[in-house]
């Protein structure tokens, strides 16, 4: 086929629509490369890095470009910031792409959006950054905000957020571990065989894999195209998840023939995993907002054929008295801010705002004092989020034992890996600003051990908050709590 359009004009249109028009980054994408079937595969690759390069590198790109410009990024175009930004990644990060390819179709792009009149302007910009972006001067560590702001192309606000909950190491950490490329990570589907079974049968299918050091059942996966290429998917004998939401389950640990209620499920990662625990016995619900979040949920129950699962759309705000006490595990992952998995989802951090994150942690609360009424006596909840947030965090966990007295915190360090047990929190030390800080590390006996049962005075560590860089996992939040018995 005749290609009509390059990959750079196609990088552009979707960039522009993302930054410009706010469209969400992987729905444009995934509509993009599908559209684009036809290109061969390493041009889909460049429009994806171009794309998803320029979003994660946005403030940093803006800063190069301001340096340069006189006309500064703020009071550009749009079309001409937007060729501009992808201009410079292109420059800084791609060394395969050739200087003057790089400037000549930047030219050539401005001239067919209608700004021939700025072909000088972009030309002269894009030159004089290339021969001068060894000499571009970053804010200094003695700005930490700024720094660490431009660094990592992260806005301010969040920052500052991480700054005043952590060290400045810590934050640094978490920074470079959301640039990090997150590896694909997978679950085995116990009722189809052993994780080393789906090892050997994935590695015939030609997938490199190698095992996380969390949990045997998390397997890392490199080298595949398409996921539904392969058998082994769909038979089910996997589920994508990270690991760290794999822990809700381990966490949760639920007993054989337990009835559990997800009442934030699609598109079913827990629900589904709690239902493999159980073993075929028990019975899970799981539940979200809408029919569309119902049949995603639908269609990878039926793909890892768990049975002892229903879906259901239910709003998590509205009590439903059929649930009262009825429950011997709750899941509410609930909807977050999502600070967490930043790096899967480069634009999140341009759209979420300090206001909306804190409007979730209301959310959150009203959620959490509506679906604590199903959990019966002696029952468990399990609350989760995929953020790095104490508001939508440790503090709502704070504010939920405050108000509803009838729950408490419960241990949660025998369930979790032995790597992860010294960042287990209690209600007190969660305010520590190192997680080496935290009580739970304080009250570990000097070999590293959990404290002996006798020390029953210990408050139990019932929440972790892991972050990437730091753990290796993905930014993510979980709380066990028990209802008393009455
Ligand atoms: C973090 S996601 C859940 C992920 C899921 N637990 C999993 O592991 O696959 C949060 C979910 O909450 C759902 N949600 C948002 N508001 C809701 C509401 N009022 N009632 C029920 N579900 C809601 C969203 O549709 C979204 O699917």
């Amino acid at each position: 086929m005749t290609k009509t359009i390059s990959e750079r004009e196609i990088a552009f249109a979707t960039l522009y629509e993302i930054t410009e028009n706010g469209v969400y980054s992987h729905v444009i994408l995934g509509e993009v490369l599908n559209k684009y079937q036809y290109l061969e595969k390493r041009e889909r690759a460049f429009i994806t890095r171009v794309v998803e390069g320029t979003l994660e590198h946005q403030i940093e790109l803006d800063y190069i470009l301001d340096q340069f410009s006189k006309t500064k990024t703020r009071k550009m175009k749009p079309v001409i910031r937007c060729i501009l930004r992808m201009s410079v990644y292109q420059l800084k990060y791609m060394d395969s792409v050739p200087v003057h390819a790089v400037c000549n179709e930047a030219v050539k792009l401005a001239v067919k959006k209608g700004f021939s009149g700025l072909k000088g302007f972009v030309n002269g910009v894009l030159r004089n950054v290339a021969r001068s972006l060894d000499q571009v001067k970053y804010p200094g560590k003695e700005e930490p905000l700024r720094y660490l702001s431009v660094r990592y192309s992260m806005p301010e606000w969040i920052v500052k957020l991480w700054l005043d909950a952590y060290s400045f190491e810590v934050v640094e950490q978490i920074l470079q571990g959301l640039q990090e490329k997150r590896p694909l990570t997978v679950r085995c589907n116990p009722m189809q065989g052993t994780p080393e079974a789906l090892k050997k049968r994935l590695e015939k299918e030609g997938v490199t894999v190698s095992v996380h050091p969390y949990l045997k059942e998390a397997l890392i996966l490199s080298d595949l195209d398409h996921l539904s290429a392969l058998e082994s998917f769909r038979d089910g004998a996997f589920q994508v998840q990270d690991v760290s939401s794999m822990l809700v389950g381990e966490v949760a640990d639920p007993a054989k023939g337990a009835k559990v209620l997800d009442v934030c499920a699609a598109p079913g990662g827990k629900s589904i995993h709690i239902a493999q625990l159980l073993d075929g016995t028990g019975s899970v619900e799981a539940r979200d907002l809408t029919e569309a979040k119902a049949e995603l949920i639908r269609e990878n129950v039926k793909r890892c054929k768990a049975e002892n699962l229903t879906v259901k759309v239910a709003d998590a705000q509205c009590e439903d008295p059929d649930w009262k006490e009825q429950a011997d595990l709750v899941i509410a992952d609930l909807p977050c801010s999502g600070l967490g998995v930043m790096g899967r989802k480069p634009d999140l951090k341009y759209r979420m705002t300090k206001e909306d994150a804190l409007q979730l942690a209301e959310l959150q609360r009203q959620m959490l004092s509506v679906v604590k009424n199903y959990v019966a006596p002696g029952g468990t909840l399990m609350y989760s989020t995929c953020t790095i947030h104490r508001a939508e965090n440790e503090e709502n966990v704070k504010w939920f034992l405050k108000e509803f007295p009838e729950f408490e915190l419960e241990e949660i360090r025998p369930y979790l890996p032995e790597v992860l047990r010294a960042d287990a929190q209690t209600l007190s030390g969660c305010d520590a600003k190192d997680p080496e800080d935290t009580d739970a590390q304080k009250s570990r006996s000097e070999n590293g051990q959990l404290p002996e049962t006798k020390d029953t005075a210990a408050p139990p560590a019932g929440m972790i908050q892991l972050l990437p860089g730091v753990h290796a996992c993905d930014g993510f939040f979980l709380a066990k709590f028990r209802k008393k018995k009455r």
